[in-house]
């Protein structure tokens, strides 16, 4: 089972939690390639600080506004969705589905819903309905990757960062000064979307060169059994044995009149064509990191292109395809950085692959809950650590 769990509030933990609060909140991104869950618990732990459970009901005011504390964790886990029965098992082990769509105090019988985005909630819906009899309440994938981004980006201390030279930098967000951006979600596919606020946006543009085609393609050529294989391959390769670079065509030279140094890459893939080698002569890590350059390289271009277009200067990029990997996110951020000539700037989010997931989650405050999820973001600011298995 591919089980990648995390969550908020446990910093640095990787294993699987199982939650020993009540469990609420479900909420499910069935993706092309992956499922992405996250709910909440409370908390039976005791608060090193106050001494108190943390269970126990404490209140705020907000205005003249009394809201109930809610101490507890967000967690996330994911899955593969052809795996999706180890999916459905997970959850009814857990009864992760008897919190959904309504109060906390509700009777379990009422509690069968569970908001649900991506394609999966369609595909999948008489399936959950079938195995756990949960009806699932679909959600707009591009709403949701929206919502979930700037639920992110506000609520998580510390949430988006600069990758370059192998050197992170946390960037800080300034909550009145978060709009435009462009956001880059690559999951099986790429969708680009320009937000201009909360639930304000278009989806301006994508590409199917995405997540599932580094994945795809990767299994065939290096007969890789998973993603994280791949990707370690990648780790261990030379793209240039492969790739037709600038100094290959001009004899070793930079072609300086328009600006491309004899290392730039030419044409990815392009010594396969002149050497009379078959597949099998070329190591398989070498041809993972350069199909992972083609792919981050292109992306990184058509982003840039799309912020050029809508005069973008800040760019997130989400999406599982990155999984925090320095190498991907290193030519992301250089593709940005060379066509835009410094002028945009390339952003990473350490939530990446939850962003539709956190969308559906907060979307549990259009069904009344309101009070509810104000009191679950103010958590966020103060437990935020890592979350997945990365
Ligand atoms: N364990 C994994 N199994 C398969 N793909 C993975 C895994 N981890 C990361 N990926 C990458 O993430 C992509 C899916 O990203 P995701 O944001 O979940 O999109 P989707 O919603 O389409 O499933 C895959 O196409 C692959 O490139
Ligand atoms: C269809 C999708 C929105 C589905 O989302 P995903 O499961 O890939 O995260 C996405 O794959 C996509 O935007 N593909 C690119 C299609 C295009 O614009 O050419």
């Amino acid at each position: 089972m591919d089980l990648g769990v995390g969550e908020l509030g446990t910093p640095g933990n990787s294993k699987p939690h199982q939650p020993s609060g009540q469990i609420s909140h479900l909420a499910l991104d069935i993706g092309g390639s992956l499922i992405k869950l996250v709910y909440f618990s409370t908390s039976d732990d005791v608060d090193d600080e106050t001494g108190r459970s943390a269970t126990e009901s404490l209140s705020v005011y907000n205005g003249n506004k009394k809201y109930p504390v809610l101490k507890g964790r967000l967690h996330f886990a994911k899955f593969e969705t052809t795996k999706i029965y180890d999916c459905l098992e997970f959850i009814q082990k857990n009864q992760l589905h008897l919190g959904g769509c309504q109060h906390l105090e509700a009777s379990p019988i009422d509690k069968a819903v569970i908001k649900a985005t991506g394609g999966g909630a369609y595909k999948y819906a008489d399936l959950f309905q079938e195995k756990l009899g949960i009806c699932l309440d679909k959600e707009d994938e591009m709403d949701c990757l929206v919502a979930g981004a700037n639920f992110l980006l506000k609520g998580i201390h510390q949430e988006a960062f600069t990758y370059m030279d192998g050197q992170k930098e946390f960037v800080q967000i300034d909550h009145n000064d978060l709009y435009p951006y462009l956001l880059v979600n690559i999951g099986s596919g790429v969708s680009m979307l320009k937000v201009d606020g909360d639930g304000k946006f278009e989806r301006v543009s994508g590409t199917n060169v995405g997540g599932g085609t580094f994945w795809g393609l990767g299994r065939l050529l290096t007969n890789c059994k998973s993603f994280d294989e791949l990707l370690e391959l990648s780790h261990k390769g030379n793209n240039r044995v492969i790739d037709m670079l600038v100094g290959d065509i001009y004899g070793g030279m930079d072609y300086s009149k328009i600006g491309l140094s004899s290392t730039t890459i030419a044409s990815s893939f392009g010594k396969a064509i002149s050497d009379s080698k078959e597949l099998a002569d070329y190591r398989p890590e070498d041809i993972a990191r350069s199909l992972l350059r083609m792919i981050s390289n292109n992306i990184g271009q058509i982003s840039y292109l799309n912020a050029l277009r809508f005069g973008l200067k800040r760019i997130f990029f989400g999406g599982f395809f990155i999984r925090g990997h320095a190498y991907t996110m290193d030519t992301i951020a250089v593709a940005v950085h060379f066509w835009s000539k410094g002028e945009a700037k390339a952003m990473f989010l350490r939530h990446e692959g939850f962003l539709g997931a956190s969308g559906a989650f907060m979307s549990y405050g259009k069904c009344g809950l309101d009070d509810l999820m104000v009191q679950l973001i103010q958590q966020f600011p103060f437990t935020a650590s890592p979350a997945g298995d990365t």
